[in-house]
């Protein structure tokens, strides 16, 4: 047990999904794995463990924002031994050729600030999927005939944000949505060592105002959990 997760030790497996609802974790949970146990609910953060194809696989609420996700993934990587991290979150589309449902898989995520700014200091560092995986998830995405993106994300501190100017650079630099958690996900990931992509479903769209209820953002996101599971548990060379 850590301060935030009350599994017991061995109740997390090496590859963890990572949504920031928690109820987005639970319906996920239920609807993709096979013999699923909650293993936390402190702070009624859900988290379960199961298997998928015979592969372990736990399924953990990270909440919303880069500090709650530095929480969980910290804890996930150095006291549960996770290897593979894989958000699987809602974003909001940033270009035209983006439609709400799309998948968007986030090769970099451009930030102003995440919570490993205090170690870069004067250092821009460049924040990426594993390769491996962001492969393997376009393969599958493709074999589903999933509409897919990938590219560049912004991961934002605030998502009632009072600088319109920074999302128009966003728009204009080629980003494809915005979120709030993947950039220091992939932080943490290179500095332990592990594997870790964003695999994104568009819920609202910036440039035409359209936007699915919290109902359909919770429990109708399937093939990004697909994706990231078979992700997951692809061979990539
Ligand atoms: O749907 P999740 O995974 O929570 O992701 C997005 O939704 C939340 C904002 O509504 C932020 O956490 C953002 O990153
Ligand atoms: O962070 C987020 C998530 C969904 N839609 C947005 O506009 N921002």
């Amino acid at each position: 047990m850590t301060i935030h997760i009350g599994a017991k030790s061995g109740e997390i497996a090496e590859t963890v999904l990572l949504p920031g609802d928690p109820y987005r974790a639970k319906w996920a949970a239920e609807t993709f794995l096979s013999d699923v146990k909650l293993v936390n609910e402190v702070r009624g953060m859900l988290g379960y463990t199961g298997t998928w194809n015979g592969q372990r696989v736990t399924i953990q609420g990270s909440g919303m924002g880069m500090p709650s996700l530095s929480i969980y993934v910290n804890e996930l990587i150095r006291d549960y031994g996770a290897r593979t991290l894989i958000r699987i979150g809602s974003c909001g589309g940033m270009q035209d050729k983006v439609a709400v449902r799309d998948v968007i898989l986030a090769m970099t995520a451009t930030t102003l600030s995440t919570p490993s700014r205090g170690i870069f200091k004067e250092v821009n560092f460049a924040p990426c999927a594993d390769w491996s995986l962001l492969k393997a998830a376009a393969d599958a995405a493709q074999a589903k005939g999933t509409t897919t993106h990938v590219g560049g994300i912004y991961s934002s501190d605030v998502f009632y944000d009072e600088r319109p100017d920074l999302n128009e650079q966003m728009v204009r630099h080629g980003i494809l949505g915005v979120e709030m958690e993947a950039a220091e996900l992939y932080n943490l990931a290179a500095r332990h060592g592990c594997r870790a992509l964003a695999v994104l479903t568009v819920s609202d769209h910036l440039l035409t105002g359209e936007a699915l209820p919290s109902d359909q953002r919770e429990r109708s996101f399937g093939e990004m959990v697909e994706i990231a599971l078979e992700a997951a548990f692809s061979e990539v060379p």
